[in-house]
């Protein structure tokens, strides 16, 4: 990440909505919106893969959810945040059981992009159904978003809700139902 260009590029927006970049209190906002964004962006450099690659041959094959996992990212149309918690849920085979940490390690780099939630629920998904090839995923994301909030149609406390169902969760509506029971217990 060029830590130097964005900035210069924070420096450049101060002086374009008004403001006096070299005064007091914004002398040394350009460095510190630089830290944010590498923060922010983190999951850019990063393979969300990596997480699932441990995996325990654990003979479970019904449900694992790990519900309420707070995240936070920005949304690529106006790069203010997004915040809410990702409620995690797939069905092992073969084994193929990862650590419960992992699956909040996996939202927290796919969130760490300009993201949509779509694509955030949808990646989380596609990539437990690829590197896992579990019986079934199930993430549910809810989240406010703030530039409906603080800007736009200015509508605070709206939630969006997204969901993305893979395999048995997909095929049998009393699996999807005992997670959705799950979450809003
Ligand atoms: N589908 C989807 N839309 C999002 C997400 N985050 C923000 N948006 C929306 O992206 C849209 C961008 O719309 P535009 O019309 O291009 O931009 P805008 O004029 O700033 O839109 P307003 O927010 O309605 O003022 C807005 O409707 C936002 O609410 C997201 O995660 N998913
Ligand atoms: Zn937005």
């Amino acid at each position: 990440m060029d830590k130097e260009k964005i900035q210069s590029a924070v420096r450049m927006i101060l002086e374009a909505i008004g403001e006096n970049p070299d005064r007091q209190g914004l002398m040394d906002t350009p460095r510190r919106v630089a830290d944010m964004y590498e923060e922010v962006f983190a999951g850019i450099e990063k393979d969300p893969a990596i997480h699932a690659q441990t995996v325990f041959d654990e003979p479970h094959e019904e449900m694992v959810l790990v519900k309420d996992i707070q995240f936070s990212s920005m949304c690529e149309h106006h790069l203010v945040p997004f915040i809410g918690v990702a409620h995690v849920a797939y069905m092992p085979k073969n084994g193929r059981v990862i650590g419960l940490s992992k699956l909040a390690r996996i939202v927290d780099d796919i969130s760490k992009r300009p993201q949509l939630q779509e694509r955030i629920t949808k990646s989380v998904a596609d990539l437990l159904m690829e590197e896992l090839a579990p019986i079934g995923v199930m993430v549910v994301i809810e989240a406010e978003h703030m530039c409906m909030s603080i800007r736009g149609v200015k509508k605070q406390g709206s939630t969006t809700v997204t969901s993305a169902v893979r395999g048995e969760f997909k095929t049998n509506s009393k699996s999807r139902n005992e997670v959705l029971a799950l979450i809003n217990r």
